[in-house]
């Protein structure tokens, strides 16, 4: 059974993905280039933590005011019962003090499963999966959260490349369920069982975690669906048939989605969804020509929530 979890990377996702392990219990070990990034991750971690108690401790009074608004009168017992039932509070000390942060990818080799989260680029990956071969052994599951890079070219520098799999997060894993379950050409089934179970046994603040096993090809299954709704959501406004505002509005209310394509575009970066579409083009075919306008947006720098502006503009 798998105890001690390695993530190396302590960015955007390596911190979160450390979060929800630490959350559920597991020891996690936090590697990143320098110690200085393994503490920014560890911070943010913290702030995760923070947000999450301030949403939680919200919840009772926020479940009083809408049982009071269908016209019901509630006694100070029932409502201290309500306090007490919904009030959660987490023990974020002892969450935080389940990551350990290392130095050296030697103190990664008792862990049964590590999962890289550095920077998206093939050579960076295979360069760093030759280099892990000379730390772990045949029991430590090797696996990257890659978004969209070839997993079968990073075992192809692996010393044991039945042990690789992509575990793909989505971005944040704290509130988002979804685990895409991707093995390389040489992935054994244990390794894919195991994944799979391990991530089956995890909750986020929100839900069970859902692991869903897809081939390896670009966009697996939900980026690529949800990239192509992007263009598609640009060309209808190109073509003057609605704004973008009308346009997130029709996906929201009348298709049940939680944020509208532009809305998405701006969360993700249009910097991302420009790479993506480029790359899926190549994949794929003339469908998923990246829009001029989209383009022209990336070159200008308006990339969406992180420069303030976007399809949409944000206040700092
Ligand atoms: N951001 C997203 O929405 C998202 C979603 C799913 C998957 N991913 C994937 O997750 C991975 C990480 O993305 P991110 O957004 O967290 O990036 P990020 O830039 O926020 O973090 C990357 C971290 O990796 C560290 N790093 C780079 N090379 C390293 C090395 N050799 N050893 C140790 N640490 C190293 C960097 O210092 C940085 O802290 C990528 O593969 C990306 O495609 C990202």
């Amino acid at each position: 059974m798998i105890e001690k979890i390695g993530i190396i990377g302590a960015g955007a996702m390596g911190s979160s993905i450390a979060e929800v392990f630490a959350f559920n219990g597991y020891s996690v070990y936090l590697k990143d280039q320098n110690m200085e990034y393994v503490n920014r991750g560890i911070s943010h971690v913290r702030k995760v933590l923070d947000d999450y108690q301030s949403y939680m401790d919200s919840m009772p009074d926020k479940e009083i005011k809408r049982i009071e608004r269908n016209g019901i009168e509630l006694t100070e017992t029932q409502k201290n019962t309500i306090k007490k039932n919904l009030g959660k509070q987490l023990d974020i000390d002892g969450i935080i003090s389940n990551i350990h942060p290392v130095e050296s990818y030697k103190e990664l080799s008792q862990c049964g499963l590590v999962i890289e989260a550095v920077f998206e680029k093939q050579e960076i990956k295979n360069d760093l999966f030759r280099e892990l071969s000379s730390y772990f052994g045949e029991n430590t599951i090797l696996a990257s959260n890659t978004s969209s890079l070839s997993i079968t070219e990073m075992a192809a520098n692996y010393k044991y490349p039945e042990n690789n799999i992509i575990i793909h997060f989505f971005n944040p894993p704290y509130t988002m369920p979804l685990v895409e379950i991707v093995p390389a050409l040489q992935t054994g089934s244990k390794t894919v069982e195991t994944a799979y179970s391990l991530i089956s046994g995890l909750r986020n603040h929100r839900d069970a975690m859902v692991p869903v096993k897809a081939k390896e090809r670009s966009g697996f299954i939900v980026n690529r669906i949800l990239i192509q709704l992007i263009n598609e959501a640009i060309k209808i406004v190109e073509e003057g048939i609605a704004d973008e505002k009308s346009v997130d509005i029709g996906m929201k209310k009348g298709a049940g989605f939680p944020m509208g394509p532009f809305e998405l575009g701006d969360y993700v970066g249009l910097d991302i969804v420009y790479d993506v579409l480029k790359s899926f083009n190549k994949a794929y075919g003339d469908a998923y020509i990246p829009p001029e306008r989209l383009k022209n947006m990336v070159i200008a720098g308006y990339l969406g929530r992180k420069t303030g502006k976007g399809f949409y503009e944000y206040t700092k």
